[in-house]
Parts: C-alpha cells; structure tokens; sequence
C-alpha cells in the first residue's frame, strides 16, 4: 500500500523551492549542491501509484532524482513514488500539458541486493544506498544462494562473476563489489588475494598480522610502505550489460594498528590526505573518501543512462 499524497505537503516544499530559485541539497557525499531550479514540475494524480513527479531542470536528473527521494522520504517516509517520463508544466495552480519528453528513468520500489557476506562493506553500502532511498540486503539475508568462487585474476573478473551469478539466480538487480588492498613494495599484492591472505579462512587480523610481517624487513622508511585499496563495483540485471565501475584510495602501510572502526586491514591503512588510519574514520567519513565511495560516485553519474538500456 503506498501512502497517498496531498497536493498541499508538496505544493508547500515546491513553493519554498521555486521562491528561493535556488536549492542547497548535500549529496550522498556531503558536498553542498546548489541547483538553479528554474522549474520544477509535478503533477498530482489521485491514483493507486500516489504522486507521480516529473522534473524539468537544467541539473542533470540524477541530481533531480536524489532531490525528489529524500523530500518524498522526509514527506512520506515512504520509498516508493513512479517518476513519469514526460514533461508535464505544471505551475503552482493550474496545468498545460507540454509534449517534449524527458528521459527520466522510471525508478520504484528500491531493494537493492549486495552480492557479499561481508558485513563491513554492507555496512557502507546500506549508508550511502540509504540515502537514495535504498533497501540494501546481502547474501546473509539469502543463506540459500551459494558461495561464489573468486577464480578472477582481477579485481572486474570476481565482482562480473558474483554480480552475474547471483543476478541470473535471483532474477534481481545486483551490485558485486570486489576490493582489496594492493601494496606498491609487494607489487601489489594482496591485491584480489586480499581476503585470504594468510590462508583460505584467515580472519582480518591474522591477515593484518601477515601485513605487518611481509614489509618489516623489507619496508622501514613511511616512503616504502605506499598502498592503495581498490574497488571494482559490477551492477548486473537480467537482459542488460554489466555496468562496470572502480575506484582508489591511496595512502600508506602504518606499523602499529590504529582505530577501532571499520574493517579488513582499516586499522593499517593510513589515509594519504589526513594521515589517520581507515579505522580512526567515523562511517560517514570514510564513506566520503574510501575507495568503495569513490567507485559508487562514478556508479551514480552512469546509473541514470544504464537504468534506460
Ligand atoms: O580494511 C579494509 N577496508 C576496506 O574498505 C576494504 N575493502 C576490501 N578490503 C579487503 O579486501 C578484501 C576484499 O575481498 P573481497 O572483495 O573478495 O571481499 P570479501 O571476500 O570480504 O567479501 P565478498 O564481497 O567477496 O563476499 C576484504 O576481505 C578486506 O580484507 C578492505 N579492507
Ligand atoms: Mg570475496
């Protein structure tokens, strides 16, 4: 059941829009967007779908969407609105029908399933999938698809693999993301080895542990310990290509484990800009900076165009 919705809730946010022409909306990586709205538009059916949006702007409609969810969320709490895809002029009072159509991606009802057990990562996905309105869920909440073997030699192979087989199981939309660490003075290694570094079940900190010991002969000085973690994400979907994105993260090896936050080699990796370590970050701030965010920011700009294949 969707919530209805009441012309005057939206017509009161849109007005406020419209007087002020200009609209400050933060994105999901907390960079302040100020969007000239020249015009919004939308249209109120009383229908069983609720309020269907059109927006007719000179920002790029992902801006546009992200806007709509998280006021539609903040007036209905609800995720699920259809945005129509033609263009509808619709001042404050009264409606003309305009005929040029907008190739707004039809969006609605939004689970998206994470190909991983891993909870850290999770963690990451559902707070910056969250705010788009997002549902996340992983393998844990489907104990009975399968364990997809990572027999990729690259970072893209292992994240199509567990994107395709887990889309072609469940028929669903699935983000695969397949990351690690890669050290320059080890010739990137761990690399896609980075989960199972000291050995096919090694929890983090036996793999820290390994870290640690593999470059203190080799690497001293902070210069020879230069890192960076990678993320390859892989959006798969029944009858359309993979929509392939990646993302890096540099900084160094530290030699003693900082930080009590995030996961995997975290507390070992000290971020190049501020020279604290993954693992002394707040969630929301490694969700600004980490490889992992870098790639899903690319993943945004190319999802509207992918969502219409
Ligand atoms: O400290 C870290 N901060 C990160 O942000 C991060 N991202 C990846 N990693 C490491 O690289 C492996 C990925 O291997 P991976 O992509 O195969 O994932 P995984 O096997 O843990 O789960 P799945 O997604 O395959 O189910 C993980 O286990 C971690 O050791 C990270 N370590
Ligand atoms: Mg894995």
């Amino acid at each position: 059941m969707t919530t209805k919705l009441y012309k005057h809730d939206i017509l009161d946010i849109f007005a406020y829009t419209l007087s002020t022409r200009q609209l400050r909306i933060e994105n999901i990586f907390g960079e302040q967007l100020e969007l000239p709205i020249y015009s919004v538009f939308f249209k109120y059916f009383p229908s069983e779908l609720g309020l269907k949006i059109v927006a007719v702007d000179e920002a790029s409609p992902s801006e546009i969407m992200t806007l709509f969810f998280q006021v539609l969320r903040d007036v209905t709490a609800k995720n699920y609105v259809e945005i129509i895809t033609d263009t509808l002029v619709v001042k404050l009072d009264d409606v003309e029908v305009h005929s040029e159509t907008l190739s707004l991606p039809v969006i609605s009802d939004k689970t998206l399933l994470i190909a991983t057990r891993n909870e850290g990562k999770t963690r990451e996905f559902k707070a910056m999938f969250s705010q788009l309105g997002y549902t996340v869920k992983n393998l844990n909440d489907f104990p009975e698809l399968p364990e997809v073997a990572e027999t990729g030699m690259t970072f893209e192979a292992n994240a199509r693999l567990k994107a395709k087989t887990i889309s072609e199981l469940t028929g669903e939309m699935v983000l695969a993301d397949d990351s690690g660490l890669m050290v320059d003075i080890l010739g990137g290694l761990p690399g896609v080895w980075s989960a199972r570094f000291a050995g096919d079940h090694a929890t983090d900190d036996e793999n820290n542990a390994k870290l640690l010991h593999e470059l203190a002969s080799t690497a001293v000085s902070p210069d020879k310990r230069k890192a960076k973690f990678h993320t390859t994400l892989v959006v798969a979907a029944p009858e359309k290509e993979p929509l392939v994105v990646e993302g890096e993260w540099f900084g160094e090896i530290g030699t003693i484990p900082k930080g009590d936050d995030g996961f995997g080699y975290d507390p070992l990796f000290i971020d190049e800009e501020t020279g604290r370590t993954a693992a002394q970050m707040s969630l929301s701030q490694k969700n600004k900076v980490s490889h992992r965010a870098r790639a899903l920011q690319n993943l945004l700009k190319k999802w509207p165009e992918w969502l219409k294949q």
